[in-house]
């Protein structure tokens, strides 16, 4: 497969990731990052591990974001379009991609990406949560890339995505063990989910595809 930035995502992962964000809303694509891609963002976590670059992760946006260890206790590395890694640049091309795509094929208003490569702890978890936060409705589309090989069932840290966006936590829902190369997308106003304590760290890549900033005026 070819390498190049463009090509991170195939014109048929594309459509197919199109498809299920237009309907249910959400889709599991196992298998979905090349050997290579998945390869290079393993040494690009591997690197900012060892560089020490993480950060402990907080909840909420903005000046409100504050570290909440009972809520989710992983650690992050924010996605810079300055990074020197050129994988870094990679992904964030590759992601401004499926921007463009969605917004000649859905008709969706996305015009940025945000994302993070996060490291979960042995013991890690993340509770139930919706991504969008509630003062702003830019995060529009979750894009989560995991990066964990050989990952066993017994291992915990699943993804649980609650599929119904009416019932959310009471309603139905899907576990997605965090196997390197499957890629989520979820709308993130209407999909629950949660990250079940892991036995084992637990790597992924998680980002957004934003629309444009609104901050709502009034309390939530
Ligand atoms: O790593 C995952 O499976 C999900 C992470 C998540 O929900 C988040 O960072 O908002
Ligand atoms: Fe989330």
């Amino acid at each position: 497969m070819n390498d190049q930035p463009s090509t991170i995502f195939a014109d048929s992962s594309l459509d197919e990731l199109a498809a299920s964000v237009a309907e249910p809303g959400f889709g599991i694509f196992p298998k979905l990052l090349s050997a290579n891609i998945q390869n290079d963002l393993i040494k690009l976590m591997t690197d900012k591990v060892q560089s020490d670059s993480l950060v402990q992760a907080g909840v909420g946006a903005g000046h409100e974001m504050k570290v909440r260890a009972e809520i989710r206790n992983d650690s992050i590395y924010w996605f810079d379009p300055d990074d020197p890694a050129p994988m870094a640049n990679k992904w964030i091309v590759a992601m401004d991609g499926i921007c463009q795509h969605f917004r000649q094929h859905l008709f969706l208003s996305l015009w940025s990406y945000e994302g993070h490569l996060a490291r979960y702890p042995a013991g890690g978890f993340y509770k139930a949560h919706l991504d969008r936060h509630a003062k702003t409705l830019a995060r529009e589309i979750t894009v989560i890339a995991y990066l964990n090989e050989d990952w066993l069932a017994s291992d915990g840290g699943q993804l649980r995505l609650y599929t119904d966006s009416n019932l959310g936590i009471n309603g139905p829902f899907i576990d997605v063990l965090p196997e390197a190369g499957t890629v989520v997308i979820f709308r993130s106003a209407d999909f629950w989910h949660e990250v079940k304590p892991a036995k084992r760290a637990r790597l992924s890549l998680t980002g957004w595809l934003r629309g444009r900033e609104e901050p709502l005026t009034g309390g939530i």
